[in-house]
């Protein structure tokens, strides 16, 4: 697989600020690649070197076979960016931005599929900026695939949206990486990550701390971190549980518990929800797990699945 994006050892600095500390990440043709870390973690800085909006300190950028700065417009030609915060002239409809977007490209998509697609065919004659959060959003994904781009670079994704239009947009991205489309993504979503990315670069403090598949990063980072789902839990079997030991968690999540619990501790939970009779299942280590691990904080994701 040829490569799409290449980022060799990227350094950004704001002042004194090492916002991205000599940071490598190839991201090949037709790959769905994946960033996250902690807010201000650099994963916006790194990708507005490859979208060519930031001249890094140090360091080397190589996407589609250009230079993101020398080569800018050749390279809007067959990029697309969603950036992490959109702003829109006052006085723009929907409709007239698609046109001008349109107007950019020798053979750009046909945008009024693209609104329906995304759920906007009846916000087009709407000004931009009176669109709602999760419209905007929604509408700088449209603006950002009109051209029909070999790679997209997308920065916090779905962050605003209902749960039915991120589901929209990871099928939409979906169908077009499976026609070729490289995708770049930043998200604090794990689930979104674990269902879109081939591969996940997790960024702390400016540095690359892993990069790898997320069954890869799972094994490497949170193999021995499975939890207990406990199903119709009774009254009172939190706080048995939490009475176990102080290094047990336990989440109620509707009529569930969710317990986490290693070593001894899990031994001695294991044995208390046999007594009690609880009907158990062990839902697998997840992204967020390896999340907590390597930046030690949750990513505000704790599904039951
Ligand atoms: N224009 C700027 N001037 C000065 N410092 C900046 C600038 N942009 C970013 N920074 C700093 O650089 C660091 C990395 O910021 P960046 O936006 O790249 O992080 P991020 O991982 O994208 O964060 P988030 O998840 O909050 O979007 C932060 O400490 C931030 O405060």
């Amino acid at each position: 697989m040829a490569d799409a994006v290449t980022l060799r050892d990227i350094t950004v600095r704001y002042g004194p600020k090492v916002a991205v500390d000599a940071v490598s990440l190839t991201v090949g043709a037709g790959e769905v690649v994946g960033v996250i870390g902690p807010n201000g973690a650099g994963k916006t800085s790194l990708l507005e070197c490859a979208e060519g909006l930031r001249r890094p300190a140090g360091g080397t950028v190589t996407v589609a076979g250009l230079d993101p700065l020398a080569d800018r417009a050749r390279l809007a030609l067959v990029t697309g960016v969603q950036p992490q915060h959109s702003s829109y002239p006052d006085r723009a409809r929907v409709e007239e931005l698609c046109r001008l977007y349109a107007g950019f490209y020798p053979a750009p998509a046909d945008w009024g599929a693209l609104l329906d697609e995304f759920g906007l065919g009846g916000s087009r004659r709407s000004w931009a900026t009176k669109l709602s959060g999760g419209q905007k959003q929604r509408l700088s994904l449209v603006l950002a695939l009109i051209g029909r781009p070999e790679v997209v670079f997308l920065d916090e994704l779905t962050t605003g949206l209902d749960p039915t239009a991120r589901r929209d947009v990871w099928a939409g991205l979906r169908r077009r990486n499976t026609d070729g489309l490289t995708i770049v993504i930043t998200s604090h979503h794990m689930e979104e990550v674990e269902f879109l990315c081939d591969r996940v670069a997790v960024l702390v403090g400016g540095r690359l701390v892993a990069l790898d598949s997320v069954v890869g990063l799972v094994r490497a980072h949170a193999g021995d971190t499975d939890r207990l789902v406990v199903e119709d839990a009774g009254p009172g079997l939190r706080r048995e549980l939490e009475a176990v030991d102080p290094g047990v968690l336990v989440s109620p999540a509707g009529q569930k518990l969710l317990v986490d619990a290693s070593g001894a501790a899990r031994e001695l939970v294991t044995r208390l929800l046999a007594e009690r009779g609880a009907r158990v299942r062990e839902v697998p280590a997840s992204l967020d797990d390896v999340y907590l691990r390597l930046t030690g904080q949750p990513s505000g994701g704790n599904d039951v699945r």
